[in-house]
């Protein structure tokens, strides 16, 4: 274990010469903080010997005994691998695009080719590099190596082996560290937060608190996080922590359940030349303890080149390389293309392979170039395909050396599908999203502004209207006022939170971080203790600047009724917003939803003269509970001058009573938010089920 205390800052942890980050050596044992790690033997695959590479680590990645196991990995089978090697072959991917006019009849479907044959292996100790012009399908290959292919797009096929087994997608995700090129994390919440929601969630309920905080601490070390490590991330309204930490941020909520494969795009993109090699710096490190790192990369510096093991080359969708990084140049040498001296091999090799679009000519020159070295690396490849059916002998199976580093992987899954119990993940979340909303102060305050600008505007339009017996048609609309404004105030209050933290819980809902029954109930509960004060506070104001019924018990009605109205506002636009993909459209279904509550709840129109067709919409329609519960309350009791006039008879009010109604309008909250559930619980990210 790192001695966390004594850790020191993240420069210091940089291997270093005359004050130059250096990139570590490939083989030599060195020194990090104090520690020496031991780095594996480089395996110094060329392109002449991929195949036999290919081979060896698909037979041997894992240091159990083959035999026990089916030709594809269970939970048991995968616990008993110490390191993960991967390895796929021509794999090819299309994508079916539409083209033409906007009507259906005029469109015409294309199937794109994204990645035409594909053929690679990423093995433990080393980092392979995946890198090709923009457009290349860097992003696509690493997608799908990491078992996350968008379902329904993509037609895929192709080999794949985990250790020289067909994969489990399920059980494959759940040991892989994915960090997608976007960073998606609550801007609220500090580093450490961060990663002990991702730690306190993932790694197994057996494993003791402090020792998931320990693993906390490990990991702020390992990626020099130290410094930040109680500074909130931050967004781009509020200033937090800066691009490069952002990034290792996401890679420590991965890395905290210690997976032994880790698949980073684009891990340096929008950082600073320094920020980018100190994060591939710590890839290197990663790797050395004896996992398989495997990066998109777009135009490294020469520094971070030399980091990389292996180098996967793409163009327009073909492989033009597949060998160790150092021999590449070399590579393409032998085929008449030297790089120049003092060049970036990086450069070179992007210049090399890209497709030029400035004029027709040039176009053609880089078309014929890129297809002549694809041509070059095809049959390179088909010479060396036969030696993989030839029987391996025993010397030539390679097994990782251990370190005093490695990290013993995969003791940190647990068994069950999510790794924290149910009632701790409740708990986490309620925790986190009550902190997420007390530290949206500007929020907070805004929403008591507005409850005390609407109260006290209505008190003084309708001041002692109440009190004024003759004016009760004047009283039915003040009431019928009060629930539409505590609807959409509760409604526009909630309408955004969702969608926008959609993406960050798809994220966390795909490495199986909790069960969104626990996310749906913490999120519900934070909600409720703001929703009652803010109602109490709005009802005190208006109930007696109105002068409505005076007794306490008709007062403590018209709170409980407010409550359930604006409870059930909440529900019906978290429906709304949980079936949305945007905050946009989340607030065009929710207004949908409450015009029409509102249409139908009895005060424009009475129940008698609604179209037959539509008058069942009243009875789905909250308003309407709650303007007759509101109108019971306030007028039931009363003795009308005259009977005919009467407010509850000209606004033919249901005959249920206060309660009736009370019990109506939470059957309805509780059938919205169920429904709402539902459509949170649907709205995920599905994936391909194959390779
Ligand atoms: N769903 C899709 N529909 C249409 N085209 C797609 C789809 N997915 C990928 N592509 C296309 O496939 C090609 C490869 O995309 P990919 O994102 O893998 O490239 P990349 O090498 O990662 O590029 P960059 O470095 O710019 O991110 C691109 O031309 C992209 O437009």
């Amino acid at each position: 274990m790192i001695p966390v205390e004594s850790a020191p800052d993240e420069e210091a942890s940089l291997p270093k010469a005359n004050g130059q980050v250096l990139s570590l050596p490939d083989s030599k044992p060195y020194d990090v903080g104090g520690v020496r790690f031991v780095p594996f033997d480089p395996l110094n695959s060329t392109i002449d010997d991929e195949f036999a590479e290919f081979r060896r680590h698909s037979l041997s990645g894992s240091l159990i005994d083959q035999a026990s196991i089916g030709p594809t990995l269970t939970d048991k089978a995968l616990a008993s691998f110490k390191t993960v090697s991967i390895s796929w072959r021509d794999i090819r991917v299309s994508v079916q695009t539409q083209t033409g006019g906007v009507l259906p009849c005029t469109k015409k479907v294309e199937l794109k080719p994204i990645l035409r044959g594909v053929t690679g292996c990423a093995q433990p100790g080393r980092m392979l590099a995946i890198m090709g012009g923009s457009g290349a399908g860097k992003s696509t290959l690493l997608t799908l190596l990491a078992g996350r292919m968008p379902a329904g797009e993509y037609e895929i096929s192709g080999e794949l082996l985990v250790n020289g087994h067909g994969r489990h997608l399920n059980t494959f995700r759940r040991i892989t560290g994915f960090v997608e090129q976007e960073d998606r994390m609550f801007a609220e919440l500090t580093v450490r937060e961060q990663l002990e929601i991702s730690a306190r969630c993932r790694l197994p309920a057996s494993m003791p608190l402090e020792q998931k905080m320990r693993r906390v601490d490990q990991v702020i070390y390992e990626l020099g996080l130290s410094k930040v490590a109680d500074t909130k991330v931050g967004s781009f309204e509020s200033r937090g922590i800066s691009g490069g930490e952002r990034k290792r941020v996401s890679i420590g909520i991965e890395l905290v359940t210690n997976p032994p494969l880790l698949l980073l795009d684009e891990p340096t993109s929008g950082l600073d030349s320094f920020h980018a090699q100190a994060v591939m710096l710590t890839m290197l490190r990663l790797a050395r303890e004896g996992r398989t790192i495997i990066a998109t990369i777009h135009q490294p510096r020469s520094q971070i080149f030399q980091m990389f093991d292996d180098l996967l080359l793409l163009s327009e969708g073909y492989q033009v390389y597949l060998g160790s990084a150092k021999e590449m140049v070399g590579y393409f040498s032998q085929l008449g293309y030297p790089c120049p001296a003092y060049y970036n091999p990086a450069d070179f090799a992007l210049d090399l392979i890209s497709l030029s679009t400035h004029s027709k000519m040039l176009e053609e020159q880089t078309r014929d170039r890129i297809a002549y070295l694809e041509a070059s690396f095809s049959r390179h490849r088909k010479e060396k395909e036969a030696k993989l059916d030839e029987p391996l002998d025993d010397a030539m199976v390679v097994k990782p050396k251990e370190t005093p580093r490695l990290l013993s992987f995969l003791t940190c899954i647990g068994e069950r599908k999510y790794s924290a119990r149910w009632v701790e993940q409740f708990v986490i979340l309620l925790r986190r999203s009550w902190d997420l909303m007390l530290r949206d102060r500007a929020n907070v305050l805004a929403r008591f502004l507005q409850i005390l600008v609407y109260a006290l505007v209505l008190g003084l339009i309708w001041m002692n209207t109440g009190r004024n017996s003759s004016d009760e048609r004047a009283v039915v609309g003040i009431l019928f006022y009060l629930i539409v404004n505590q609807s959409f105030g509760a409604a526009f209050s909630i309408v955004f939170t969702y969608p926008m933290e959609r993406s960050i819980v798809l994220r966390e809902r795909t490495s199986r971080t909790y069960q969104v029954s626990a996310y749906f109930l913490a999120k519900s509960l934070t909600e409720l203790p703001l929703l009652i004060v803010l109602v109490l506070l709005y009802s005190c104001i208006t109930y007696w600047m109105v002068g409505l019924e005076p007794q306490a018990s008709t007062f403590f009605t018209f709170v409980v009724i407010l409550t359930l109205t604006a409870h059930a506002a909440e529900s019906i636009t978290l429906l709304a917003s949980t079936s949305a993909k945007s905050p946009k459209t989340a607030a065009s279904f929710a207004a949908i939803m409450i015009v029409l509550s509102l249409l139908f709840a009895g005060f424009f129109i009475g129940p008698n003269a609604m179209p037959v067709w539509l008058s069942w919409i009243r009875f789905v329609s909250f308003l309407s509970y709650a303007f007759a519960a509101l109108m019971t309350n306030q007028f039931g009791s009363l003795p009308s001058s005259n009977s005919d006039t009467s407010p509850m008879q000209l606004f033919d009010v249901n005959s249920f009573g206060v309660g009736g109604n009370i019990g109506f309008l939470i059957m309805l909250d509780i059938a919205y938010r169920s429904i709402a559930y539902v459509g949170l619980l649907l709205n995920k990210q599905r994936f391909q089920k194959s390779l």
